[in-house]
């Protein structure tokens, strides 16, 4: 089905409701992401962010509304209480590569191995082709030298790289991102940030939760502004930019509209 004669999106979300213990945290969310896009998912602490990604890759399952991937429904919706078969549900799974806070690389592997053990295990790709992909990533981010490591030695930073590059070796539809620079001391954000804005202008679909309003102005398409689990604006940063003074968006940016427009005029 088209949009106004655009292509299918790649991601549809329609009229999404979560609540827990009877108290909703989110509220009739709708929004499309077209292959190649980035979006940026900002609000304050509690708005319903994580919960969103969470519902998105079926770690978390809606009440209602419907998600759609390439046009297939996927998961467990509410509403119609319906189970998806398992194999299906790993295929939609490995479709959405999710990069968390915290890095859960396994500690015992070593980075290269964290890697390729996606694409060997769950895609059945041959040891030594995975072995040479995994490599080519690594390349990219700039930890080709880190592959015969343990997670342990590297910093947060390289870690957090490295559960990047383990999503991509899965060449997933799309990345969700949850915060993955709130967990790094602040010297280490910008590497990671640099591996995101690389993927970002290589063409990959990401959804981003991030509280790095410059990256998200300054990389992402199109931001969602989420506030009590609504979607209470959205646009690309320019239009957010240029909304008016006293408007919701506005005042949950506070007094970084000036750094941001800054960065527009540059
Ligand atoms: N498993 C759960 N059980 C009960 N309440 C939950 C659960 N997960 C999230 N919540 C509540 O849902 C609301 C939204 O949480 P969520 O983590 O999605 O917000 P967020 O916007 O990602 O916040 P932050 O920026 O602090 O990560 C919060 O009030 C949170 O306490």
């Amino acid at each position: 089905m088209t949009d106004g004669g655009g292509p299918r999106p790649l991601l549809s979300v329609e009229r999404l409701g979560k609540s827990f213990h009877g108290r909703r945290v989110l509220d009739d969310i709708s929004f499309d992401v077209r292959a190649g896009e980035v979006i940026g998912l900002i609000g304050r602490s509690g708005s319903g962010k994580s919960t969103l990604l969470r519902c998105l890759n079926m770690l978390e399952r809606p009440d209602v509304g419907r998600i759609r991937l390439d046009g297939e429904e996927i998961g467990f919706q509410g509403g119609q209480r319906r189970a998806v078969p398992a194999r299906v549900l790993a295929r939609q799974r490995a479709a959405m590569g999710m990069v968390f806070q915290h890095f859960n690389l396994w500690p015992h592997r070593t980075v290269l191995q964290n890697v390729m053990e996606g694409p060997v295990a769950v895609l059945g790709v041959p040891h030594a082709e995975a072995a040479s992909r995994a490599m080519v990533i690594l390349e990219r981010i700039g930890l080709a030298a880190k592959a015969g490591s343990y997670p342990v030695t590297l910093s947060g930073g390289q870690q957090q790289r490295v559960s990047i590059a383990r999503a991509v070796a899965m060449q997933p539809r799309l990345i969700l991102f949850d915060e993955p620079t709130s967990a790094l001391d602040p010297e280490l954000v910008a590497e990671v940030l640099a591996v995101m804005t690389d993927l970002a202008r290589s063409g990959t679909t990401m959804l981003v939760v991030t509280h790095e309003m410059r990256f998200a102005f300054e990389v992402c398409h199109r931001i969602l502004y989420l506030d009590q689990g609504r979607v209470a604006d959205g646009g690309t940063p320019a239009a957010l930019l240029a909304r008016p003074a006293g408007s919701p968006v506005r005042g949950f940016l506070g007094a970084a509209v000036r750094m941001l427009e800054d960065i527009g005029h540059a």
